[in-house]
C-alpha cells in the first residue's frame, strides 16, 4: 500500500489540458471523489460521484466506460474508466457528450455535401458524356449530310492530301471527265491535268506559298485549269480551293469544288477569234479609208497633192500665215512645149517628164510646203514662211536643175524646161484665188518673155520682174 498526498494529485489534475466541457477525476473504489478537474471547491466534502462504477474494474490494469450526467456542473459526458494498477484508485475522465455530438453533425454534413458534391459530379460527367454522344451523332450526321450533298452537287468535289494526292472525289467527276473515281482517287492531282493545266497550277502553287506568307492562311484560290478526259480530250475546269490545316499550323491537304466550263471557254474562243478578226477587218478598212483618201488628194500620176486638196488646205494655210503675219509664196510652174513631148516621144514618155518633174519638186520642198500638179503639166507650190527673195532662189533652181537634167526614158533623153510665176502674200493678194491668178499672170509673163523664165510679182507701179538669172533684190 501506498500512500497518495491528495494536494498532489489535484495538482497533477489541474495541469492537464482539457476541452471545454470535459472533465477528469481520481476516485477510489466508493466512488468518492477524492480530486478533479475542473475542481470542486471542497473536495474533503468526500463528494460522491452519481455514476456507477463498471465491475470489470477489479482487474489491476482494467479500463471501461459508459455514459453518465454529472451531479456537479449537469454536464453528459462519455466517461472512461482507467484503474491505476493495485492502488485502490480509478482514474474517471469524461468528454463532453454535446461536443461529440457537434462533431458527429459536422461530420455527417461534410459527409452530406460530400456526397451531394459526388452525385453532382457524376451528374456533371453523365451530362458531359451525353454531350459528347450528341455531338458525335451531330457530327456523323452533319458528314453524311455533306456526303450526300457532295454526291449530288453537279460540280465536281474534291480533297486531296498534301502531296496533292486525291482523297476524295464526288460523283461529278466521272460525268464530267469519265474517270472513274477508283480511277482517280489516290492518283496526284497533276496526272488529271493537262501540260497547259500542269503549268497553270505549279504558278499558282507558287502564288500561294507566296501568299502564306504574307496574309491569313485561309485564301481561296480561283483558277481556271484545262484537265484531261478519258477520251483523250481536255475539259475546261474553273477551281475554287482552299488549303486544310493541320493543329500544327501545317497544310495537310487541299479541298474546293470544280466547275466545268468548257462550253464557256469555247464561246471566249469564237468571241476572241471574232474579235480578232472584226479587228482586222477594221484596220483593214482604216488602211482602205487611208488609201482613198490618199487617192482622193493625190494625183496618181506623180503622187503629189491634187488640185482638190489645194484649194481646200489653201485657206487654211493663208489663214495661219496671216495670223502669224508671215509671208507665203505662190508658185505656179508650166512645163514648156510639153504638146511637142507628147507629139514626138509619146505619151508615155509624156508622163514620165510629168513625174521626174514632180519628183524635182518634191526633192526641194520643207515639211510645210503644199506641192500639187493643178491640172495637165501646171503644178502649184505653196510655201509658208517663205520671202519673194527665197521662193525665187528655190524656184531658179528647180528651173535650172530640170534644164541641165535629161529625163530618160526608154533610149531616150529628154530634155524639157518650165516657166514660172510668183506672187506673194499679202503684197500681192489676199486671198488663194487672187494670189492664184496673181501668180499665173506672172506665169503668163514668163511665156510670153520666151519660156524657161520666172516672174515675180512686184508691187505696182515696178511692174513684173522677169528674168530668168535676175536676183530680185
Ligand atoms: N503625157 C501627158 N500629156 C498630158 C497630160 N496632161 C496634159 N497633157 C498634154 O499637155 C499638153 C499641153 O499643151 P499646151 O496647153 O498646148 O501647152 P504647151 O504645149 O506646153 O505649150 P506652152 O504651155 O505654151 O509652152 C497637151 O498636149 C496635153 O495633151 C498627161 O497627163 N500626160
Amino acid at each position: 500500500m501506498g500512500v497518495i498526498e491528495l494536494q498532489i494529485a489535484q495538482n497533477w489534475l489541474n495541469s492537464l489540458s482539457l476541452s471545454p466541457g470535459d472533465s477528469v477525476a481520481l476516485l477510489d473504489e466508493s466512488r468518492t471523489i477524492l480530486a478533479r478537474h475542473p475542481q470542486i471547491p471542497k473536495v474533503s466534502d468526500n463528494h460522491i460521484a452519481n455514476f456507477q462504477i463498471p465491475a470489470v474494474l477489479h482487474a489491476p490494469t482494467a479500463e471501461a466506460s459508459n455514459v453518465a450526467q454529472s451531479d456537479i456542473d449537469g454536464h453528459e459526458r462519455l466517461l472512461g474508466f482507467s484503474k491505476t494498477g493495485n492502488f485502490p484508485l480509478i482514474v474517471a475522465y469524461g468528454i463532453d457528450q454535446s461536443r461529440m455530438l457537434e462533431q458527429w453533425q459536422w461530420r455527417t454534413i461534410e459527409l452530406t455535401v460530400g456526397y451531394f458534391f459526388l452525385l453532382l459530379l457524376a451528374g456533371i460527367s453523365a451530362r458531359h458524356q451525353w454531350t459528347i454522344l450528341r455531338q458525335k451523332e451531330e457530327l456523323h450526321s452533319s458528314e453524311e449530310h455533306f456526303r450526300m450533298l457532295a454526291e449530288n452537287m453537279a460540280d465536281i468535289v474534291w480533297r486531296t492530301d498534301a502531296l496533292l494526292n486525291f482523297t476524295y472525289i464526288n460523283r461529278a467527276d466521272q460525268q464530267t471527265r469519265g474517270f472513274s473515281r477508283e480511277e482517280v482517287i489516290g492518283t496526284a492531282v497533276q496526272e488529271s491535268l493537262t501540260p497547259q493545266g500542269q503549268a497553270i497550277l505549279d504558278t499558282k502553287l507558287k502564288d500561294r506559298r507566296a501568299i502564306k506568307m504574307a496574309a491569313p492562311p485561309c485564301v481561296a484560290f480561283q483558277y481556271e485549269l484545262p484537265m484531261r478526259h478519258k477520251n483523250g480530250g481536255q475539259v475546261w475546269i474553273e477551281v475554287s480551293s482552299v488549303p486544310i490545316y493541320g493543329s500544327d499550323g501545317n497544310i495537310k491537304g487541299y479541298q474546293g469544288i470544280g466547275r466545268d466550263i468548257s462550253e464557256r471557254k469555247r464561246h471566249e474562243a469564237q468571241l476572241l477569234q471574232s474579235q480578232q478578226q472584226l479587228e482586222n477587218q477594221l484596220h483593214q478598212a482604216a488602211q482602205e479609208k487611208t488609201a482613198l483618201q490618199e487617192l482622193a488628194t493625190r494625183d496618181p500620176l506623180t503622187g503629189l497633192y491634187n488640185r482638190r486638196y489645194l484649194d481646200a488646205t489653201f485657206l487654211r494655210e493663208l489663214a495661219r500665215s496671216r495670223r502669224e503675219e508671215q509671208p507665203l509664196a505662190v508658185v505656179m510652174l508650166d512645163l514648156d512645149h510639153f504638146k511637142q513631148v507628147n507629139d514626138q516621144y509619146g505619151h508615155a514618155a509624156g508622163d514620165e517628164v510629168l513625174k521626174a518633174l514632180a519628183q524635182l519638186l518634191r526633192q526641194g520642198a520643207r515639211e510645210s510646203d503644199l506641192i500639187a500638179r493643178y491640172g495637165g503639166e501646171e503644178f502649184v507650190a505653196i510655201m509658208p514662211n517663205m520671202s519673194a527673195q527665197q521662193a525665187w532662189e528655190r524656184v531658179q533652181s528647180w528651173r535650172t536643175q530640170l534644164e541641165a537634167m535629161p529625163i530618160v526614158f526608154a533610149n531616150l533623153h529628154i530634155r524639157v524646161t518650165l516657166s514660172a510665176g510668183i506672187a506673194i502674200f499679202p503684197d500681192h493678194g489676199q486671198s488663194p484665188s487672187q494670189l492664184l491668178t496673181r501668180a499665173d499672170e506672172m506665169l503668163y509673163q514668163s511665156k510670153l518673155a520666151g519660156r524657161n523664165q520666172i516672174t515675180l510679182a512686184a508691187l505696182e507701179p515696178h511692174g513684173p520682174l522677169v528674168d530668168g538669172s535676175a536676183n530680185p533684190a
